[in-house]
């Protein structure tokens, strides 16, 4: 289903945090939401997952307005990995992962053998299915990160939001997780803070910057060199990667090195 963010607008302690922002994620595509530190982009996914109510401008999944559902409707269509996901309370890995089934079981009811056979396969696609009877709070950053990720996928979500979700994750683990959303189906809108990993991993990429969309488009389109100086305030150059033409930023921290000079 798609995603439709239209002209949210979000202001906190009375200050306008995010204004009049649009983006569309297709049905089954990768978007990548960039962007500096502070610009908006949490508070873009958090109106996403209703942990944010906008100020205005609607959130539609499928093409109906997710304010407009009750909590537990919403989160059987949309499904988050944030920055501060819960992982404190000591359950097993199964438990955690088994979680994502709330939205979907009537009150205390115990998983369905179809339900508890998809937790397992959750658990497999993100490699902690060895992990199931150890208890989260034993497990690595990047262990327990896989784990709510396992969590999310298990929810069964129509779409999927994910916070820096390649945090904590070793290079290994960061290629396979955003692989595995690739070929999730999924329709996915992803706070990527790697721009290297971002245009390898995203059909599309929209560009926050104190607040407003400033650029959209493919990765070829919108990383260029004059939109890592403007928005980015880096100087850098980018390079088509040489097996698949993905666009790449070649970053360098010599003050000295002219623009298009030779190093
Ligand atoms: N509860 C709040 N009250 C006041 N200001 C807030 C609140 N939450 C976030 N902000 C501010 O809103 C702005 C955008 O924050 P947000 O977390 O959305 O940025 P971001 O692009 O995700 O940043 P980062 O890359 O650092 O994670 C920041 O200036 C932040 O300080």
């Amino acid at each position: 289903m798609e995603l439709d963010v239209d002209r949210l607008s979000v202001e906190l302690a009375g200050r306008a945090i995010v204004e009049q922002v649009s983006l569309r994620v297709g049905s089954g595509s990768v978007v990548g939401l960039v962007g500096p530190n502070g610009s908006g982009k949490s508070t873009v996914l958090r109106c996403v997952y209703r942990a944010l109510r906008p100020r205005s401008g609607v959130v539609r999944v499928g093409g109906a307005d997710i304010g407009a559902m009750s909590p537990r409707e919403s989160a059987r269509l949309v499904a988050a990995l944030t920055q501060n996901s819960s992982g404190e309370l000591d359950f097993t890995v199964a438990e955690v992962v088994a979680l994502g089934r709330a939205p979907h079981l009537k009150g205390n009811a115990p998983l369905s053998a179809r339900e508890a056979a998809l937790c397992e396969r959750a658990m497999r696609q993100v490699g902690v299915d060895h992990l199931a009877h150890r208890g989260v709070l034993s497990l690595s950053g990047g262990e327990r990160q896989r784990v709510l990720i396992a969590r999310a996928l298990a929810q069964e979500p129509e779409v999927l939001v994910l916070d820096e979700p390649t945090n904590h994750l070793d290079l290994r683990h960061q290629v396979d997780l955003l692989r595995l959303l690739r070929d999730s189906g999924l329709t996915v809108l992803v706070v990527l803070h790697d721009l290297n990993l971002a245009a390898a991993a995203c059909d599309r990429l929209c560009v926050l910057s104190e607040g407003a969309l400033v650029a959209s488009g493919t990765p070829a389109e919108v990383l260029t060199e004059q939109l890592l100086r403007e928005v980015f305030s880096v100087r850098a150059s980018v390079v088509a990667h040489p097996l698949d033409g993905v666009p790449q930023i070649l970053y360098t921290l010599a003050n000295h090195v002219e623009e298009g000079s030779a190093p």
